[in-house]
């Protein structure tokens, strides 16, 4: 039963009580439309009545009854069913709605981690195609299968009283068949769970290809990777027909003939009792013909038992999904007032790996730390264990004094400015994308942080200015100018600590002097940590840190780093030299 109530709750996204409201409305308005179903069999026996006992008459008064109930019946359903299919349909729309919602705020808490472990297409799946499928489910499946429900029971009801040894004949077959339909949807999990494997294969390989179409091109390799696409298309058809016809089919197709030999037992108990003279022939043919009116809907069962398969497992992945644990949050909210930044014993694995090794370091305030080392060694998953994207593994990061843990992660993020190396932008206009920085800014305040960050000219320089769309991910602008736009962000939001990873890598020299001005506005009086590949442009930081392999090597000023041997001094001459290569001809 606990396992029912769970599938239940799955099932109409934790509304349960709403749920159970829409579809007692719904189940009046199924035993509304079934009245016809019984005046129908009303209506046959009043007219077989003269038929069989000729010397009866027609009995006029009850056909108008009849008429005059089924008249009732079409005014009520009118208003009913109005009533029951909008509330229905709204009702069960916002519910998906909020839950998307809720989904949508759920992914937000989760850690980086997870994102690395998942790919968008997966996602993406969930929040459409599963949704869709509980939509359809609740809305319209549920509903249909209640309807055969209580059009069973008023059978039952209505043919007892006519008599029970047919109405016993007639329902004989029904507890034989169903066990080969629960059996059918037993087996059907297996290829449900193949054909949601190959879908989320597709969406994938459809996302990958058109976002690396630009790679794929570039090494002729645009036809062979949709190939493999192809394959993918293939291998989804192939599993839908599986679902369908697969090792449940001949399951269900037992379920089917045992419906259909019904029939025949009706027919047999019917004539038997009609030899015998204890069936009137009005009840013979009442039953015939009633029987099939009962075996259809449960026909229609074993054709819902695919979608009921298949809705149950997205239900299980929506369910799944809500599941993941997100960031512990903090609960009583400690907000920082000072902004140093203090590594104590840190070790961080991003899977089984361990990637930083005890780090113990202090990022003054109002100072800039320059991070240097080589590929690999730790720099970035340092700024990125400082905005919490990850929690670390052991260890602990101290911001003014408290945990990183405690600060609520809108604390925490409202107070750090972060410029990547990968930049981001969204599909919206120019403007929308540096007000990211800070929402209430106004056009003045974008103005004059795009002019900070030597922007202002190329956006002008735009068919709409500040009102042109970028492409998704930025793709209509040069590495450059989506950096620039970035560094206008962090200007914007102007808080406290800046992190710079690789701020200044996609900028051609001619505009490296402006953005270096503009970085030297933005990080004044600010707790500044700094990623640059090329010392020069950090050899003025107040501490540079020397990171190998996921460890501190070494730490001071420029000066102090270079009369030391070691890394720093070694990757400061390789630089130097490098400053005079070329591509020989
Ligand atoms: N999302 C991730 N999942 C698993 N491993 C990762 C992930 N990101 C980075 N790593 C690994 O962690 C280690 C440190 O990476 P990190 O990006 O911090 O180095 P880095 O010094 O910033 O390198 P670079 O200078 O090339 O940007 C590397 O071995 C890298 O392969």
């Amino acid at each position: 039963m606990s396992a029912f109530r769970e599938w239940f709750e799955t099932m109409t996204l934790g509304q349960t009580k709403k749920y159970m409201e829409l579809l007692a409305w719904s189940l009046f308005d199924s035993f509304v439309v079934s009245i016809p179903y019984a005046v129908m069999i009303m209506a046959m026996y009043v007219l077989l009545i003269p038929v069989l006992s000729p010397e009866t008459k027609l009995p006029l008064n009850r056909m108008g009854i009849l008429t005059g109930i089924l008249l009732a019946q079409f005014i009520g359903y009118l208003f009913i069913r109005r009533k029951s299919y909008l509330d229905f349909c709204t009702g069960f729309a916002g519910t998906t709605r909020t839950s998307r919602i809720q989904m949508g705020e759920h992914l937000r808490s989760l850690s980086m981690g997870f994102f690395a472990s998942r790919d968008a297409g997966d996602l993406s799946t969930v929040l459409l195609r599963d949704y869709t499928e509980i939509e359809n489910f609740a809305q319209q499946l549920l509903p249909q299968v209640a309807t055969i429900l209580i059009r069973f029971l008023l059978a039952v009801v209505v043919l007892s009283a006519f008599d029970v040894r047919m109405t016993a004949a007639v329902f004989l077959v029904i507890p034989l068949a169903l066990p080969f339909a629960f059996l059918s949807l037993k087996r059907m999990e297996k290829e449900s769970r193949r054909l949601q494997t190959s879908q989320q294969e597709v969406a994938a390989g459809i996302l990958e290809y058109v976002g690396g179409i630009q790679t794929l091109k570039a090494f002729h390799m645009a036809g062979e990777r949709f190939e493999t696409l192809k394959a993918s298309v293939a291998g989804w058809q192939h599993a839908s027909i599986r679902l369908e016809t697969g090792a449940a089919a001949p399951v269900s197709m037992v379920g089917r003939c045992l419906l259909n030999c019904g029939i025949g037992v009706v027919m047999l108990t019917g004539g038997f009792l009609l030899t015998k003279g204890e069936l009137s022939p009005f009840y013979y043919m009442a039953f015939m013909l009633l029987s099939l009116t009962i075996y259809d809907p449960v026909l229609m069962l074993f054709t819902f038992i695919a979608d009921f398969s298949r809705t149950a497992r997205s239900g299980g992945r929506i369910r799944s999904l809500f599941e993941e644990k997100p960031l512990p949050e903090a609960k009583e909210g400690a907000a920082p007032e000072k902004y140093d930044i203090v590594f104590k014993d840190v070790s961080f694995a991003y899977g089984r790996e361990e990637v930083l090794h005890r780090i113990n370091l202090t990022f003054p305030e109002r100072s800039v730390t320059a991070l240097v080392g080589p590929s690999g060694s730790g720099k970035s998953t340092i700024t990125r264990l400082i905005a919490r994207f990850w929690d670390v593994t052991e260890g602990e990061i101290r911001m003014g004094g408290i945990p990183i843990r405690n600060i609520p992660s809108q604390t925490l993020l409202g107070n750090i400015s972060v410029v990547f190396q990968d930049v981001y932008l969204f599909h919206d206009t120019i403007e929308e994308n540096i007000r990211m920085g800070r929402e209430d800014a106004t056009h003045e305040e974008i103005v004059a942080a795009a002019k900070k960050a030597a922007c202002h000219d190329f956006i002008m320089a735009l068919h709409r200015g500040y009102q042109t769309m970028v492409g998704e991910g930025g793709s209509t602008l040069s590495g450059g100018e989506k950096q620039r736009i970035s560094i206008a962000r962090a200007l914007l939001k102007d808080a406290p600590v800046v992190l710079l990873d690789e701020a200044t890598s996609s900028l051609d020299p001619e505009n490296e002097v402006l953005i270096q001005q503009a970085i030297s506005a933005l990080v004044e009086e600010k707790t500044v940590i700094v990623i640059a590949h090329r010392l020069q442009s950090i050899s003025n930081a107040d501490k540079i840190v020397v990171l190998e392999e996921g460890a501190v090597s070494a730490c001071g000023t420029h000066e102090e780093l270079l009369r030391e041997p070691g890394i720093y001094s070694q990757l400061w001459q390789e630089q130097q030299n490098a400053g005079s290569w070329q591509i020989k001809a």
